[in-house]
């Protein structure tokens, strides 16, 4: 008999059916490439499998899901299927059943176990980027949110949280409809467009005003940052809320790695109140990664431009804290004014996939590839992280 406790976890994770036989063992190994969409981890080592049964030349597998109704339970059976089509030439089925409570507990702890209380500490390897403005409307969302699928597409582990928690609009950006799921207290943020998404907006009824004051936003923005399995992200993008307010503070002690990229419109009184939410980074001790300019001249259709909001406020934002903060502050890109971004964030697509070839997506492209890091999974070193 083969000893096949390697390839599985032991305890009340383990199969209810261990593999023994070679051609069990196959199927399990095939089953390794299968990644859990929300933990990303393969269902074997996370205990999900149990059992792997042949009749004849037609295979079972029975697929423990972490909760009933899990969102990914179509993805999982779909990938599992696919695994083992060159297993065996016979009729492949798969059956779902869903955790105990002691399974549940067990794998919250293997998820936990190795994993420090805040995973963006001072030690953290992940990227992070606090997106502000200094005032609303100038579309910070709409870019952070396009930025954090642009960069999830080059194949970087993204995360991103909606901490403009008066104004989320994070979920609809990215058409996300599905609620975080549990296990145990550990929460698993929706995936879209490759990126784990989390925000307030998903514990709230839709036309629910929140007014939450200061210490209820530091813990919001706290439980996103210790109860939610982000896994290793390579970079985490934080939806700011406009202004210079306690969240912004709440931000710098929470995620002391963060950089800032400050967001402002053309226009000149624009760009002064920017460059303010820019200056605040001296009292956070945060550096600014970059500015980025947003709803700049418009092309019309006979070639010229028009600049509804004037020109120039993102190298102002960008010389002004180059100037007063101890350090060169980038202009990373100017995103015109496209009603194809407009539409595209209406449906829940972000332009940066959907219409690259657009003048807002290629502007977008463009400061996505400034912003891409090595992914850390495929090159094992070390991210250029600077902490202050
Ligand atoms: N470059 C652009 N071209 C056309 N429309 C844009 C552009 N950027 C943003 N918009 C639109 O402007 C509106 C405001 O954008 P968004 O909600 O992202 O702003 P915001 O700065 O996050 O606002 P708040 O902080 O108040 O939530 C949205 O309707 C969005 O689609």
């Amino acid at each position: 008999m083969t000893d096949s406790t390697d390839l599985h976890p032991g305890g009340v994770l383990a199969p209810d059916v261990a593999p023994s036989t070679p051609r069990e063992i196959e199927a399990w190994r095939a089953l390794d490439t299968v990644i859990d969409p929300e933990i990303r981890q393969p269902v074997t080592t996370l205990g999900m499998v149990a059992a792997v049964e042949f009749s004849g030349d037609d295979i079972t597998v029975t697929i423990r899901l972490t909760i009933d109704g899990c969102p990914m339970r179509d993805t999982i059976q779909a990938d599992v299927g696919a695994a083992l089509q060159n297993v065996t030439e016979g009729k492949v089925s798969v059956r779902l059943s869903t955790m105990t409570p002691q399974q549940r507990v067990a794998l919250q702890e293997n998820l936990t176990a190795a994993r420090p209380k805040n995973p963006f500490g001072a030690d953290s390897l992940t990227k992070v980027y606090a997106v502000a403005s200094g005032k609303g409307g100038v579309g910070k969302s709409t870019i952070t949110a396009n930025l954090a699928v642009g960069l999830a597409a080059r194949g970087l582990a993204v995360g991103l949280i909606d901490a403009d928690i008066h104004g989320f609009s994070i979920p609809g950006l990215l058409g996300v409809t599905d609620k975080p799921t549990k296990v145990e207290d550990l929460i698993m943020p929706p995936i879209a467009f490759g990126v784990k998404v989390m925000s307030i907006g998903m514990f709230l009824d839709t036309d629910q005003p929140v007014a939450w004051r200061g210490p209820m936003l530091h813990r919001a923005l706290e439980q996103f940052i210790t109860d939610v399995y982000w896994g290793d992200l390579d970079v985490l993008l934080i939806d700011l809320p406009p202004g210079t307010g306690d969240i912004a503070i709440s931000t710098a002690q929470l995620l002391p790695t963060a950089e800032l990229l400050v967001i402002t419109t053309p226009e000149h009184t624009a760009a002064q109140v920017a460059a303010r939410a820019g200056q605040l980074s001296t009292q956070t001790s945060q550096p600014v990664a970059g500015v980025i300019e947003n709803m700049g001249p418009l092309q019309l259709p006979d070639g010229t431009f028009l600049e509804v909001f004037g020109s120039g406020g993102g190298q102002a934002v960008s010389d002004r804290l180059t100037a007063v903060l101890d350090q060169h502050v980038p202009l990373l890109g100017s995103i015109p004014l496209d009603p194809v971004l407009r539409a595209d964030s209406e449906v829940g697509t972000p332009s940066v996939l959907s219409s690259p070839e657009a003048a807002a997506g290629q502007a977008l492209q463009s400061i996505v590839a400034q912003l891409a890091t090595t992914p850390r999974g495929l090159s094992g070193r070390k991210l250029p992280v600077s902490p202050k």
